[in-house]
């Protein structure tokens, strides 16, 4: 009689479809990490796993809650830095193909930032009003890695740099970023290397000042937008830095929500006014042209049509 283990194909030797014997089964899996790179070492786990530091008295369940959130958002927030990193020196590389790639990745991550925050929306008001107050002046106001992405698509905000003057180290990068080409410099500069007419007062522009939009690139991208099929490669990477604009204004919404729910007008312990501060960030835009241009494509029309109700 077999197990019910066995009959359900539990147990089956996946090539054999034999039963396997427990002696199998172990002899299958490696059991020796001595010699060998085990799964935690790989991954650093014991590092990883030790960095929350709860620090609410008495302790609160509520708290591992709200740094694991953080800390997951960094992580991807790491990748996010990486692959806009290589996506901007494979524009400037004018391989825009693999850029794309680059980009499809970023905007899943940006899916996956946006989804979580339905994890973090479970902590109610009096949850969080618990260990609100050990959390002092810390706020994502002082998020390094959120500037950096910030300033890689374009919204360069020098004002934000003395925010990060304690560590030497962010300060210099963030820095640097500030003074690097964004990812919306390097399109501009391939389209005008692709021979559209992009003015040459922004390609020489000072890339470590807040850009501003150029009717010049709008007449550039209208003559994109008006023909896809004779400039597919352009039109494609135009609408995926749209994707990536539409897919950040989601997460910025989410969080603004969640925030709203969770310390409804309260200021922000970062010294903003909150929510209100929040939702001025909905106006920002890091490729202005590429909206501008949405209202200059002409609605093509049917033959004999001369305006009026619809009706023809
Ligand atoms: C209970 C949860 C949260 C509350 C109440 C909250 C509240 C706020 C407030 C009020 C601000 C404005 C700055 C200030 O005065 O502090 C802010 C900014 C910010 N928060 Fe949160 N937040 C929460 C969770 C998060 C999470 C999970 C992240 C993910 C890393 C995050 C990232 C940021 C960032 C990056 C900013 C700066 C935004 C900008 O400069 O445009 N926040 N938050
Ligand atoms: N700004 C939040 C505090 C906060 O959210 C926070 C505090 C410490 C470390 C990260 C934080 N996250 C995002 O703003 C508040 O005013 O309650």
């Amino acid at each position: 009689m077999p197990s019910s283990d066995a009959r359900s194909g539990a147990d089956l030797d996946p090539v054999t479809r034999h039963t396997r014997s427990r002696r199998d089964l172990e002899q299958g899996i490696e059991q020796d990490f001595g010699q060998n790179l085990s799964y935690g070492a790989y991954l650093d786990l014991p590092t990883l796993l030790s960095a929350q530091h709860p620090r609410a008295t008495p302790p609160q369940h509520d708290e591992l809650l709200f740094i694991i959130q953080h800390q997951t958002t960094e992580l991807w927030l790491r990748l996010v830095i990486h692959e806009l990193t290589s996506a901007r020196a494979l524009l400037a590389a004018d391989d825009h193909r693999q850029a794309l790639k680059r980009i499809a990745r970023v905007k899943h991550i940006q899916a996956s930032m946006t989804e979580q925050w339905s994890v973090l929306a479970t902590l109610t008001p009096s949850e969080y009003a618990q260990f609100r107050a050990f959390l002092a002046t810390g706020s994502g106001f002082q998020s390094w890695q959120y500037r950096a992405v910030e300033f890689m698509l374009g919204n360069k905000n020098a004002g934000m740099l003395p925010v990060f003057a304690h560590d030497e180290e962010q300060h210099a990068e963030l820095e640097r970023l500030l003074h690097e080409p964004s990812l919306y410099d390097e399109v501009l500069a391939w389209l005008a290397r692709r021979g559209h007419p992009i003015p040459q007062e922004v390609l020489d522009r000072d890339v470590s000042q807040p850009y501003e939009a150029h009717e010049g690139v709008v007449a550039a991208l209208s003559r994109i937008y008006a023909d896809p099929q004779e400039h597919w490669a352009e039109y494609e990477t135009a609408e995926e830095l749209v994707d990536l604009e539409d897919n950040f204004q989601v997460w910025r919404f989410r969080h603004l929500k969640t925030v709203e729910r969770i310390i409804g007008s309260k200021r922000g312990s970062g010294g903003s006014s909150g929510v209100p501060f929040l939702r001025r960030a909905l106006e920002l835009t890091f490729f202005p042209e590429l909206y501008d241009v949405r209202s200059a494509i002409q609605d093509v029309t049917p033959e004999g049509y001369h305006g009026g109700d619809g009706r023809g």
